[in-house]
Formats: C-alpha cells, sequence, structure tokens
C-alpha cells in the first residue's frame, strides 16, 4: 500500500476486554503488511475483568472472527444466557424474566402483547413470560441450539453468553496475535502530541520505549489515559439519574448446575448479580455509597451468595456516564474509557463491539475529515442514551419505598424519552422502537410489566375480538412453549456434550 493518505500504524492502549476486542476486529479486517497493530498494556495496572453476561449480539462477533462456538466457549468457561431474571425490583417478592426474542409469535399484525393485556383485563393471571420459549426454558434451567427452520418454535430461541472475561481477553489475544498484531508490555509514562493539529503522535512507556501511531483507540479503562488526561474530552455524568457507584465483586462456588440466565436481585441500595460460569459463579453487589457503606454492602453480598466464596470481594468504583466526545482528533475511546452504565441488561460488551463496527465503518484515511467524527459521535452518544434510559427504567419503575434509596428513585424526574415511553404504554398500551434502538419492543414490555407498569386498556381492534377466540389461541401458544422446553436437554446436560470442560 503506498498511497499516503492511508493509515499506516493503528495503537491501541490497553488490553481489557475493550482492547482486545478491538484488536481480534481490526486483525480480521487488515492486512498486517498494509496496516500495523500495536496494543500497549501493563500487567502490573490489570483489568477489571469480572465474570461477565453477554446479549446475542456477542454471537455476530464471533461470527465476523471466524472463531467455533464450542472452542470459544472452552476458553472462557462460557455458559449459554436466554434472558435475565429479575427479583424484588417492582415490590419485595416480585419476579420477572426479561428473555431474549419475542414473546408469543406473529399473530395479525398487533403485537403479542396486546392480546396479552386482553386477556389480563379479562383476569386471567399467567404472566407475559409464561409465552417467551427463552423464559420457560430458563425457567426451567434447559438449552438447545435455535432451530435453522423458521416453521419450528425453537428458531424463536435467542441466547448469549456468561464468560469470564478475562479469559475472553486471552483468547482474543491469541488470535490477535497469531494475525500479526504486536503486543507490547509496560505502563503509559506520557503521551505526545503534534503541536500544530493537537494529534496524538506517540506514546512513552516508563522504560523509555516509545510507540508511534496514526490512529490511537483509548481501552484504558476507567482512567481513559488518552481522551481525558491528554485530551481533556469532558464526562457528561449520569449520576442523578443512576447513583450506583461502587461494585463489590466476588466468585462463589456452585452448589447446583449452572443456570442459563442472568440474577439480577434488587438490595436496599442498589442490587446483586449472579452470572453462572462453567467452573465458578460470578458474583456482585453495585450500591450506592450515598445511601449505603461498604461494610454494610460486603455484608449483604456475602451473606447473599449460592455457595462458599473463593475470594475477597473485590471494590471497583465508577460514575455512570459516558465521554462528551468519543472521537477526538485521532483517538477513539472504547470500553469504560468511553463511558459506564451498570450491567443490569448487559450492554458494556455490546457497546464496546458497537464503537469498533462504527468506526469501521467510517474507517479513516489520514486527513479525517471533521464528518466522520461527527457522525461517530452523534452514533455513540444516541446508543449511550437509549440504554441509560433503559437501565433507568428498572429503578424508575417501582412500588418500594423500604428505604431512602428507592424512594429517591422512585420519586427522581426522568429524562423526557424516558418519561415520554413510559406515558405512553401506562396511557395506551403501546410502545416504540425509535432509531434501531439495541432493545426491542418486546424487552420494554417485559420490564415495564415485570415493574407493574400495567396499561388499563388494550388495542381497540384486538379488544374487538371475542375473548375466548384470543384465550384458546393464548393457551395453545403457552402449551406448545412449555412442551418445547420440557424436550429440551437440561443447560449443564448441553455444555458437558457440545464444549466439555478443559481439565487445565
Ligand atoms: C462491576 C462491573 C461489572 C461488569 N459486568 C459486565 C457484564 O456483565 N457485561 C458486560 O458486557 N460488561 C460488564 N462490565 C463492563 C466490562 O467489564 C468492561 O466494559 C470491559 O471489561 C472493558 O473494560 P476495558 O477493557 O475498557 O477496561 P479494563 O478492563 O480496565 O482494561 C484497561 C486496560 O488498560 C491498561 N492500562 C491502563 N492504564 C495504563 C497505562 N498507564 N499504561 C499501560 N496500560 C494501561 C490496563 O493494563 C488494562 O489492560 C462490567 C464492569 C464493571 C465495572
Ligand atoms: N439486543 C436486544 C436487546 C437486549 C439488550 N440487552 C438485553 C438483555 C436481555 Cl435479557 C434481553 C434483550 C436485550 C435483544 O437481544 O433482544
Amino acid at each position: 500500500m503506498s498511497d499516503p493518505s492511508l493509515l499506516r500504524r493503528i495503537v491501541i492502549v490497553g488490553g481489557g476486554s475493550a482492547g482486545w476486542m478491538t484488536a481480534a476486529a481490526l486483525s480480521s479486517l487488515l492486512d498486517p503488511k498494509d496496516v500495523s497493530i500495536t496494543l500497549v498494556e501493563s500487567d502490573a495496572i490489570g483489568t477489571v475483568g469480572v465474570g461477565e453476561a453477554t446479549i446475542p449480539d456477542i454471537l455476530a462477533f464471533n461470527r465476523m472472527l471466524g472463531v467455533g462456538e464450542a472452542e470459544f466457549m472452552a476458553a472462557t468457561q462460557a455458559t449459554f444466557k436466554l434472558g435475565i431474571a429479575f427479583a424484588d425490583w417492582g415490590r419485595l417478592g416480585d419476579r420477572y424474566i426479561h428473555p431474549f426474542g419475542q414473546h408469543g409469535v406473529d399473530m395479525q399484525g398487533f403485537d403479542f402483547h396486546q392480546y396479552w393485556l386482553r386477556c389480563r383485563q379479562a383476569g386471567d393471571p399467567e404472566p407475559i413470560e409464561d409465552y417467551s420459549l427463552c423464559a420457560v426454558a430458563a425457567r426451567e434451567e434447559r438449552f438447545v441450539l435455535p432451530d435453522a427452520d423458521p416453521r419450528s418454535l425453537l428458531s424463536q430461541l435467542r441466547y448469549a453468553y456468561h464468560f469470564d472475561a478475562t479469559l475472553y481477553a486471552r483468547f482474543l489475544r491469541r488470535y490477535a496475535e497469531a494475525r500479526g498484531v504486536q503486543r507490547i508490555e509496560g505502563i503509559v509514562r506520557q503521551v505526545r502530541q503534534a503541536p500544530e493539529t493537537g494529534y496524538i503522535s506517540a506514546i512513552d512507556l516508563e522504560d523509555g520505549r516509545s510507540v508511534a501511531g496514526d490512529f490511537f483507540f483509548d481501552c484504558t479503562g476507567f482512567r481513559a489515559l488518552l481522551t481525558a488526561e491528554t485530551l481533556g474530552t469532558p464526562f457528561v455524568d449520569w449520576s442523578h439519574w443512576l447513583p450506583c457507584d461502587t461494585a463489590l465483586a466476588v466468585p462463589s462456588e456452585h452448589v447446583g448446575p449452572p443456570a442459563p440466565y442472568t440474577r439480577a436481585t434488587a438490595r436496599g441500595a442498589g442490587w446483586q448479580w449472579r452470572i453462572p460460569t462453567q467452573r465458578r459463579v460470578g458474583n456482585g453487589h453495585i450500591f450506592s455509597s450515598a445511601f449505603m457503606t461498604e461494610d454494610d454492602a460486603a455484608a449483604r453480598l456475602m451473606a447473599n451468595l449460592d455457595g462458599p466464596a473463593l475470594a475477597e470481594p473485590r471494590r471497583i468504583r465508577f460514575r455512570a456516564g459516558c465521554r462528551e466526545r468519543f472521537w477526538t482528533g485521532n483517538c477513539i475511546a472504547i470500553g469504560l474509557a468511553a463511558g459506564f452504565l451498570e450491567p443490569l441488561e448487559s450492554t458494556s460488551i455490546y457497546l464496546i463491539q458497537e464503537g469498533i463496527s462504527r468506526f469501521i465503518s467510517l474507517f479513516p484515511r489520514a486527513d479525517m475529515p471533521d464528518i466522520l467524527r461527527t457522525e461517530y459521535n452523534r452514533h455513540m452518544r444516541t446508543e449511550f442514551e437509549q440504554v441509560r434510559d433503559f437501565i433507568i427504567l428498572h429503578y424508575a419503575a417501582t412500588e418500594r419505598d423500604d428505604t431512602p434509596f428507592w424512594n429517591h428513585c422512585r420519586t427522581m424526574t426522568l429524562p423526557d424519552s424516558l418519561q415520554h415511553k413510559i406515558d405512553l404504554f401506562r396511557q395506551t398500551g403501546r410502545v416504540f422502537r425509535y432509531n434501531d434502538e439495541l432493545f426491542t419492543r418486546p424487552s420494554w414490555v417485559a420490564v415495564m410489566l415485570g415493574q407493574r407498569i400495567e396499561p388499563r386498556i388494550c388495542d381497540p381492534v384486538v379488544s374487538s375480538l371475542p375473548i375466548e377466540e384470543v384465550r384458546r389461541s393464548l393457551a395453545s401458544m403457552r402449551g406448545a412453549m412449555q412442551k418445547a422446553a420440557a424436550q429440551m436437554p437440561t443447560h449443564a446436560a448441553f455444555i458437558a456434550r457440545y464444549c466439555p470442560a478443559r481439565t487445565a
């Protein structure tokens, strides 16, 4: 490649999930003879690396890399995930599943939840999750891969994974290094900028080495070494809507087979996650330090593990929000350097993917016109705001008044975009998906109904259908889901056959 206007040297600073996902994706697309990719990471600083839950988009990422599923699962200790079980959010004692995929089957052009609302208003007690194959299979702890035949009910299955993030980064490192990515271990001491443009020109390491580049990815985690410290990009703080600021994470032993779902249990000033990987369970308590002390939070976490802890809890401090710009000059922030929204809906790895794929679709020449940055920043800000609204919904849609934290959440003023969605659903039963947002209508419906936002009316056309006819359709659908789930192998049996655990 002799064209001087092309980027020749890409430097990725940071080797957590964000850094290695970026390196793997770029190395799968670029020829090392044309573009060199260097990744700098520090063993001394380390990564966040807790057990992680994902959403189905991760399958597309792994497919783009061309990695085999069973190989990936064995390498990362992965289990399957069909959704998230939420406990104690709307009220203490409440439980619902936010499943992947849809509820019901398509019925005469109306959203399934309209038919469900019709039966609900006639007094039927079945929860909407009874009509989601993913939710029914999750409850039964069963799993099978989706059927490719769209006529099969099993084609409705959608899934993602729980895995060990540290192992995923290691897996991607092997992948990227095999494709020519050069890894440098060392601590960044200083970042150099070209005086005339402000572009980053090189990073200097503590041991005296220097790494020059044409384009930089800031994957340095919460430090945001390039984006914040060097380029001074401000942080947009959303902690007034999402007041949790601390996580305590601890692995524990399995006491039974791994469940094919994440568990998110609301606590007095936050919530607790349970993420089962093959060999152990990842747990964490996310809380607001303004409403709970760390000792109290640690005690609650340790008292609520299913099995014995395998380590002392590790503390991670954070602030909800994102960077005002993600791409500044010749540098893009990906991962925690770009922003953080708590992992309630498993969206961080997705946002990393989105950051990478949007860069690829806007791949710049060396001149980098401003319009590329404007488009990238517009897109990523929209993504973050859409995820933000969906996460706030979980805190806002509550009747809990048992702690000051829940009183704060229940009564806070919401972003207009979210308030509009809630009002529209409450008053009319309608929900719309704007601008290709990540969360589909079934996701909004699952959480709003699961947290007791129940419209009093349904679609007038559905409302005019004979109730017995609607009931018959729903009963047959529910029966078919139960039957299909009962015929699946257990999740544990499926994993044992599909990707036997390595002994190393
Ligand atoms: C409590 C918690 C739970 C989470 N759970 C989930 C989940 O369930 N699902 C999900 O999708 N996401 C989850 N995430 C988010 C997810 O962990 C991160 O998005 C992901 O790991 C990416 O992290 P990162 O690579 O940006 O940063 P990090 O993992 O922090 O990596 C930063 C890298 O930068 C390097 N570095 C930093 N400073 C320097 C320096 N001066 N010199 C050289 N190198 C340096 C470090 O060595 C490291 O390699 C969670 C995050 C937290 C905090
Ligand atoms: N990608 C969409 C939406 C989505 C994002 N996070 C979650 C979590 C759960 Cl439990 C369900 C759906 C989603 C999708 O996969 O449906």
